[in-house]
C-alpha cells in the first residue's frame, strides 16, 4: 500500500511541477504584454483564463491540453520558436500550439480565413483549445470593448468567430453551449 502511496504522489508531483513550469514560462513570455481594453490587463490573464476554462467548465484534464492553453499564443505573439517549446515540454504540446497558432506573417483576412478554413481539420485536442481560446476572447468583448474598436468591428468578431466555432462542432458540449448562448445573445446562429 505504501508503494502505491509514493507513487501516485511521485506522479502528483510531476503533473503540479509540469502544469506550473508551463504558466511561468508563459508568464515569463508575455511579462511585457497587454491586451487591447483600457486598463490594459496582463496578456498572461488570457492564458491563464483559457486554461481556467478548460479545467473548470469543459472538464479537462489531459495535462498536455492544459500546458498547450497555457502557452498557446507564445509562437504567435511572443516570438518564442516551435523548437523552443519542443525542447522544454516536448513533441506532444509543441505540435498542439503549433495547431492553434495563426501565420502572423500573412495578411490579417488571410490569416482570419485560414482560421475558419483550419478549424475542421484541427485535432481534437486543438479544437478543445481554439474553443476556450474564443470562448474567452468573446467574454471578454462583453466585459471591456478593445480600444479603438467600434461596434460593428466588435459585431463582425462575433460573425468570424462564430465562423470558426461552426468548424469545431462535437468536441465539447460545456464550450459549445455556452458559445453558442454567447452568439444568440447577438442573433447568431452557429450552422
Ligand atoms: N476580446 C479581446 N481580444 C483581445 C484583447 N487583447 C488582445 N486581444 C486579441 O486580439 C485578437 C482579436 O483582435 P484582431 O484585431 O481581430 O486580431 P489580431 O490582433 O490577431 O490582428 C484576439 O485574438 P484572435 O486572433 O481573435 O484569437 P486567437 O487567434 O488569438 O485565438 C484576441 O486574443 C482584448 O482586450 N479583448
Ligand atoms: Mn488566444
Amino acid at each position: 500500500m505504501a508503494g502505491e502511496k509514493s507513487a501516485s504522489s511521485d506522479v502528483q508531483a510531476k503533473l503540479c511541477r509540469d502544469i506550473i513550469r508551463c504558466a511561468n514560462f508563459a508568464a515569463l513570455k508575455h511579462k511585457d504584454q497587454r491586451r487591447k481594453d483600457e486598463i490594459q490587463t496582463p496578456y498572461v490573464n488570457h492564458v491563464i483564463g483559457v486554461a481556467h476554462i478548460l479545467t473548470n467548465e469543459a472538464g479537462i484534464s489531459d495535462i498536455s491540453v492544459i500546458q498547450a492553453a497555457l502557452l498557446h499564443d507564445t509562437i504567435e505573439d511572443t516570438g518564442t520558436s516551435f523548437y523552443e517549446l519542443q525542447a522544454e515540454f516536448g513533441e506532444d504540446v509543441a505540435n498542439l500550439v503549433k495547431e492553434v497558432t495563426d501565420d502572423k506573417t500573412l495578411p490579417k483576412e488571410e490569416r482570419k480565413l485560414q482560421q475558419i478554413l483550419n478549424a475542421p481539420k484541427s485535432s481534437y485536442r486543438a479544437k478543445l483549445v481554439k474553443l476556450a481560446d474564443k470562448l474567452y476572447n468573446l467574454r471578454d468583448l462583453r466585459r471591456a470593448t478593445p480600444v479603438g474598436w467600434s461596434k460593428e468591428r466588435v459585431d463582425e468578431y462575433f460573425r468570424w468567430a462564430s465562423r470558426v466555432v461552426a468548424g469545431l462542432k462535437g468536441t465539447n458540449k460545456a464550450l459549445e453551449d455556452s458559445l453558442r448562448d454567447l452568439f444568440a445573445e447577438r442573433g447568431i446562429t452557429i450552422t
